[in-house]
């Protein structure tokens, strides 16, 4: 399973989460990757150095090196440290060419993708346009700590289904109040191969803790 972690923009201390995740992932047979805000980017792939964590971003734009003011270039992700990258997070959405040019640009530099969607009908629309990764999300979950996995666990199967019938190789990862290990084996039993979550880390008293809940049972 790949345990995603979106810190969006808490204000939690992303060097202290991913020195976490940095030990977590010494001990579970799971992938971790943490994605800050892209000014921690650097200082967060720094404290996962030498680590089995990895970092990721969580917005890339399709845009090429040069002039465009104010964006995500995925050359300075990637030089950054970045492994890959979040694209159309329900926080940060993108229109669908956008989102097509930024599978593009993160391809050009190396950069996996995980296109985030609503619905099983949206992610099986990303999974056409050739990602590593897509991930359901339903908005109406997220931050609840109510897990997607319990509350709808229908959308999970129906992403699953719906994205395999586009492309079998893209992988199928589910977020929304995801916060415990048992949450994580919930979603794998309903197929999903990784998690995307926030809250159940960004806003933990200790991201260690629950970084090593979420990943116990795996
Ligand atoms: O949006 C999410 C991850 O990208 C989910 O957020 P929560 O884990 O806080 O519900």
């Amino acid at each position: 399973m790949f345990v995603l972690v979106n810190l969006k923009t808490y204000p939690c201390d992303p060097v202290a989460v991913a020195e976490a995740a940095a030990d977590v992932a010494a001990d579970t047979e799971a992938r971790i990757a943490v994605a800050p805000e892209a000014a921690d980017l650097r200082a967060v792939t720094d404290a996962l150095a030498g680590s089995d964590a990895e970092p990721f971003a969580q917005h890339v734009d399709p845009v090429p090196p040069g002039s465009s003011t104010g964006h995500a270039l995925a050359e300075t992700l990637a030089d950054a440290g970045a492994v890959g990258t979040l694209c159309n997070h329900s926080e940060r959405r993108l229109r669908l060419d956008r989102i097509d040019g930024a599978v593009d640009a993160a391809d050009r530099t190396g950069l996996e993708t995980v296109v985030c969607g609503n619905t099983p009908t949206q992610v099986a629309a990303a999974a056409a346009l050739g990602p590593d990764a897509v991930a359901v999300e339903p908005p109406e979950l997220i931050g609840t700590g109510t897990p997607v996995s319990a509350a709808d666990p229908d959308i999970v199967e129906d992403a699953v289904a719906a994205v395999a019938a586009v492309d079998p190789d893209v992988d199928v990862f589910c977020g929304a109040g995801i916060s415990t290990g048992d949450d994580v084996v919930a979603a794998r039993e309903l197929g999903a191969e990784g998690v995307l979550l926030a809250s159940g880390v960004a806003k933990a008293d200790d991201p260690r803790a629950a970084l090593t809940d979420l990943v116990e049972p795996l």
